[in-house]
């Protein structure tokens, strides 16, 4: 399959899972949006999971490194992606844990493990330098992050100032050119 079907397919999947919201909607990060990705319709949603799942394999296929996903919206993601590709996974939580283990990464990382963080949308980029800076304080090396949906608001340059490079599956252009044509 090409990569343009690809593409065409999981945003047909995105759809179908009713995960694409039109109206005004407020971001994590600060200010408002015409459209907002319920990305918990499309993780929750077998269609759409194993086509994600696919695909990252697909992109990972060059590495042999663990995958780390950032809670709480790629935890699915990393966990299918990991069953996939038999890869061993970590979870980046927003903070630490409050008792117990006081963890922020959760799951068995080595002392300079390579590790590539999965993540469902980046808007500003901002949770996944988050979760990459959580990860190199705990002795992993990261250089890149891989979301589903890069909304092509800044992400890819806020991670490029802390040395990471973003990857997507589809960008806001791909997913929302059907409406753009209207
Ligand atoms: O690139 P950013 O500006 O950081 O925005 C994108 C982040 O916001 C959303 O998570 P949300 O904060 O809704 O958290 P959740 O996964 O805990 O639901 C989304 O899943 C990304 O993690
Ligand atoms: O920036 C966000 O908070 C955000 C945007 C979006 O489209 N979907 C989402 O879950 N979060």
């Amino acid at each position: 399959m090409s990569d343009d079907d690809r593409r065409g397919e999981l945003v047909a999947a995105l759809r179908a899972a009713d995960a694409v919201k039109f109206g005004e909607f407020e971001l994590s990060h600060g200010g408002t949006s015409d459209y907002y990705v319920d990305k918990y319709l499309f993780e929750t949603d077998p269609d759409a999971l194993r086509l994600i799942a696919e695909a990252f394999a697909d992109r990972l296929a060059d590495t042999d490194a663990t995958l780390a996903g950032v809670a709480l919206g790629a935890v699915p993601l990393v966990a299918v992606t990991a069953a996939e590709m038999g890869r061993p996974y970590v979870i980046a939580r927003k903070q630490a844990k409050e008792y117990g283990t006081g963890n922020r990464i959760e799951g068995r990382l080595d002392e300079g493990e390579e590790v590539v963080v999965l993540e469902d949308i980046a808007t500003t980029g901002q949770s996944a330098v988050d979760a990459v800076e959580a990860l190199r304080e705990a002795g992993a090396t990261v250089d890149r992050v891989l979301v589903v949906v890069d909304r092509e608001e800044g992400a890819s340059e806020l991670l490029a100032d802390h040395d990471i490079e973003l990857e997507s599956l589809l960008t806001a252009t791909e997913l929302l050119a059907e409406r753009d044509a209207e």
